[in-house]
């Protein structure tokens, strides 16, 4: 490796950085061996500015999209999961996010009529749509193939083939910290940090006590609610499971919390709350998810087995009433040796949220 190539940024760093680009509104250029270079605009981000530079290109626009938010919209989804909807000529900024955001779906429901493209791959759309939602935007995206143009200078360009497979994988977190947290509920208790080595949040682990490595540990998977935890809202049951949990841990002297920041089921505060202004508006916490264009539960529960084995635990009894969490882990390697029912919080005001996780995701009463 010569000097130069090993202070270059490696697949892993560049994919940060495009995260990074897409959040600011900066284009980024996916590169693949069979589709060629196509330029990638998180629609979100997208500035009057640089939608008139990409229509100055007089080049054909794709807006990617995910098959729910397609479903929404009643637009042909030609690739199953995505829909590839041509930018009709002349289309402004509101075009772009008004079939990106559901906020005004109601009130102006007539979007269309929305041309789909059928011809062609759809693999760098698929793959725009993966790093958008990475950077916690809405999951919808302008794809400018640039055929035999060469791509604008100074941007980030990303190998789409090798990208593809990289994202589809954890990324290795690394024990960080850890020191001692007396805790009102739990006062032998120990604040672990793990950083993830791909840039993104880091997640955490309160371990109690000392458990023992070798039998079963009392775990809960938690899941970060800014406003449950922090904000003590009424509207979910998250702030009362994390002080039920850290009680019950307390009260037998051993657990381990893992506090995973992936907000509103890993989309993000800002799309959970465009799912609470959906909800506000009637639809159902799934139905909101689906309308942004999110699956039900974007969470990858990699992140808490993979805490859990670095600190030495191989089984759980786990404080839940989602059987996926269960599910999840011992597809992990982890045994669930006991579910251990953590039902608290119900208010008049979450009722109809947790009937609706209990009838559509499957929670144990
Ligand atoms: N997208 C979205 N996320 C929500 C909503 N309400 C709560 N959340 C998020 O849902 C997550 C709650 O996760 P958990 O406490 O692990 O709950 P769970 O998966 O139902 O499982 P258990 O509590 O273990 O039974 C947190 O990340 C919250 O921010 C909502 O209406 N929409
Ligand atoms: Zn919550």
């Amino acid at each position: 490796m010569t000097a130069n190539t090993a202070f270059s940024p490696d697949l892993t760093e560049t994919i940060a950085r495009a995260r990074g680009d897409l959040r600011m509104g900066v284009p980024v250029v996916l590169a693949g061996r069979a589709e060629g270079a196509a330029l990638v605009l998180a629609a979100e981000t997208l500035s009057e500015g640089r939608l008139a530079a990409v229509q100055a290109m007089a080049l054909p626009v794709d807006l990617a999209l995910t098959g729910r938010r397609a479903a929404t919209l009643r637009a042909r989804a030609y690739d199953g999961d995505i829909a590839r909807v041509v930018l009709p000529e002349g289309a402004g900024l509101s075009w772009v996010r008004g079939l990106a955001d559901p906020a005004d779906d109601l009130a102006q429901p007539m979007k269309g009529p929305l041309r789909t493209r059928r011809e062609g791959g759809c693999a760098l759309h698929r793959l725009a749509l993966v790093l958008v939602k990475s950077a916690r935007l809405l999951p919808a995206a302008l794809v400018v193939p640039l055929g035999d143009l060469p791509p604008p200078p100074g941007l980030t360009r990303i190998d789409a083939d090798a990208a593809a497979p990289h994202l589809s994988e954890l990324a290795p977190l690394h024990h960080v910290v850890s020191a001692r947290v007396p805790l009102r509920h739990a006062e032998a208790a120990r604040l672990h940090v793990f950083r993830p080595d791909d840039g993104s949040e880091e997640h955490y682990a309160v371990e109690v006590g000392r458990p023992d490595r070798d039998a079963p540990v009392l775990a809960r998977l938690h899941s970060a609610c800014f406003t449950g935890d922090l904000l003590g809202s009424l509207k979910c049951d998250c702030g009362p499971q994390l002080n039920a949990a850290l009680a019950q841990m307390g009260a037998e002297g051993q657990g381990v919390l893992l506090y995973l920041n992936q907000e509103g089921r890993g989309i993000g505060l800002a799309n959970k709350m465009r799912a609470y202004a959906l909800q506000d508006q009637g639809f159902d916490t799934v139905e909101a998810n689906h309308r942004l264009g999110f699956e039900d539960d974007e969470r990858d529960f990699r992140l808490g087995a993979q805490m859990l084995r670095s600190l030495g635990f191989g089984a759980v009894r786990l404080l839940t009433n989602n059987p996926a969490k269960i599910a999840r882990m011992a597809g992990e390697g982890i045994k669930v040796t006991d579910r251990v029912a953590l039902k608290v919080g119900e208010t008049r005001f979450n009722a109809h949220y947790l009937a609706t996780k209990a009838k559509k995701s499957g929670h144990l009463l």
